[in-house]
C-alpha cells in the first residue's frame, strides 16, 4: 500500500462504535468525502455489514469493550491491506495491554494506528480547530489515515513511537481527575501548575518504563492532550474529580456522567502495574486511594504535600 496511492480516493471506513468520540471521528471522515459506515451495539446495522470491504476499520469503543469487539471482528474475513485506527484511551484490565497491542495481537498481520491528541469531542461537534497525532510502526499506513482525517479543522500530525502516543492519552486521565480534584478544592493556579508538571513527570516515568520515548509525552498526545483535559470541564474525567472535591460519592458522580471516564479503569490497572515494576507514581496512588473511597480530597492534597523532600530529577 503507498500513501500516494491513497492521497485522492475516497476510502471505505467502518467506525466501530458510535459514541461522543466515533461520531466525532465519523463526521470528520465524512466531510473528506470518505464512505464511512458506523457500528454500534445499539445501533441498526450488523458489524458484518459494516467490516463489508473495509479499507480503514476505526475503533472508538470504550475500553472495557475492546477485547470483545476486536474478537467478533476477527470471525469476518477483511482484505490484508486493511488498516485498523484504534482511537480508545486506557488499559485492559486483565492483561494491563493497551488497545492497540490487542489490536495487533488479534491482528498480526494488518497495520495499527493509534489517534490521539486533545480532542475533547464536544469542541470538535463545534467544528472548533484542533489538531492531533496518528502514530504506527508502519509510516504509510499513519500516512494514510493522516489522509482521511487531515482538513482545514483538524490537523493531523504522523508520529513513529505509537506506544508513547497511546500511552500520553491514557495516563493523562488518571491526572486530569488530580487536576479536577486541585480546581473543585479551588487551589489555586500554582497548586494545579505543579500538580501538571509533576502529573507529567510521572507520565514520562511510567512511560519509560513501558518503552516509549520521552520526546513523545512532550508532544500533543503527552502534554498537548494533559493540558486540554486538566483544563476543561468538558472532559469527563476532570468532571469525576470536581465532583469528587465538592464531596460526591463516586457512584454518584459516575451515573450522573456523560460517557466513559477512563481514568477510574485506568487508574486501577496503572496502580496494578505500577506495583509490580516498583514504579513510583504518588499522583496516581492518591487518585487511587481516592476513588477506592480509603482517603478523602484533602488528606490526597496532604499526602502529596507532605512526602519526603527531594530533587526535582535524579539526573
Ligand atoms: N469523547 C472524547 O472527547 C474522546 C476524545 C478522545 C478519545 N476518547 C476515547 O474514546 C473512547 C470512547 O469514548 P467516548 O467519549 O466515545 O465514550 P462513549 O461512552 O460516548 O461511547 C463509548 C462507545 O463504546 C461502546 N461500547 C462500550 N462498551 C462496549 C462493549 N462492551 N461492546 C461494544 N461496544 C461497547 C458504546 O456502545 C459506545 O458506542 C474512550 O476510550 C475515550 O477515552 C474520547
Ligand atoms: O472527556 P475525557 O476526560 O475522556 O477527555 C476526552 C479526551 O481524551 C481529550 O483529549
Amino acid at each position: 500500500m503507498s500513501e500516494q496511492m491513497y492521497s485522492n480516493s475516497k476510502l471505505s471506513v467502518a467506525i466501530l462504535g458510535a459514541g461522543a468520540w466515533g461520531a466525532s471521528l465519523a463526521n470528520l471522515a465524512t466531510a473528506n468525502g470518505h464512505q464511512v459506515r458506523v457500528w454500534s451495539r445499539q445501533g441498526s446495522q450488523t458489524i458484518q455489514a459494516v467490516l463489508k470491504d473495509a479499507q480503514i476499520v476505526l475503533s472508538a469503543i470504550s475500553m472495557i469493550g475492546v477485547r470483545d469487539v476486536a474478537s467478533q471482528v476477527q470471525s469476518f474475513t477483511l482484505s490484508p491491506e486493511t488498516i485498523f485506527v484504534t482511537a480508545t484511551k486506557g488499559l485492559d484490565p486483565q492483561t494491563t495491554c493497551t488497545p492497540s497491542q490487542i489490536w495487533q495481537t488479534v491482528f498480526p498481520n494488518h497495520a495499527v494506528v493509534v489517534l490521539s491528541g486533545p480532542n475533547l469531542s464536544k469542541e470538535i461537534q463545534m467544528e472548533l480547530p484542533a489538531a492531533t497525532v496518528v502514530a504506527s510502526n508502519i509510516p504509510t499506513a499513519a500516512e494514510i489515515v493522516q489522509l482521511v482525517f487531515s482538513s482545514g479543522r483538524f490537523r493531523v500530525y504522523t508520529n513513529p513511537d505509537p506506544l508513547g502516543v497511546e500511552l500520553g492519552g491514557t495516563l493523562k486521565n488518571v491526572i486530569a481527575i488530580a487536576a479536577g480534584v486541585c480546581d473543585g478544592l479551588q487551589l489555586g493556579t500554582n497548586a494545579k501548575a505543579a500538580l501538571v508538571t509533576r502529573g507529567l513527570t510521572e507520565m514520562v516515568r511510567i512511560g519509560n518504563n513501558w518503552g516509549a520515548k520521552t520526546e513523545t509525552f512532550y508532544g500533543l498526545s503527552g502534554l498537548g492532550d494533559l493540558l486540554a483535559t486538566c483544563n476543561s470541564p468538558l472532559s469527563r474525567n476532570y468532571q469525576v474529580g470536581y465532583q469528587l472535591a465538592g464531596g460526591k460519592s463516586l457512584t454518584e458522580t459516575l451515573a450522573n456522567l456523560q460517557g466513559t471516564a477512563e481514568g477510574v479503569n485506568t487508574c486501577q490497572v496503572l496502580m496494578q502495574r505500577a506495583k509490580q515494576q516498583n514504579i513510583p507514581v504518588p499522583i496516581t496512588e492518591q487518585v487511587y486511594r481516592l476513588l477506592q473511597g480509603e482517603i478523602t480530597p484533602r488528606q490526597a492534597l496532604d499526602e502529596l504535600m507532605l512526602r519526603d523532600i527531594k530533587p526535582e530529577y535524579n539526573y
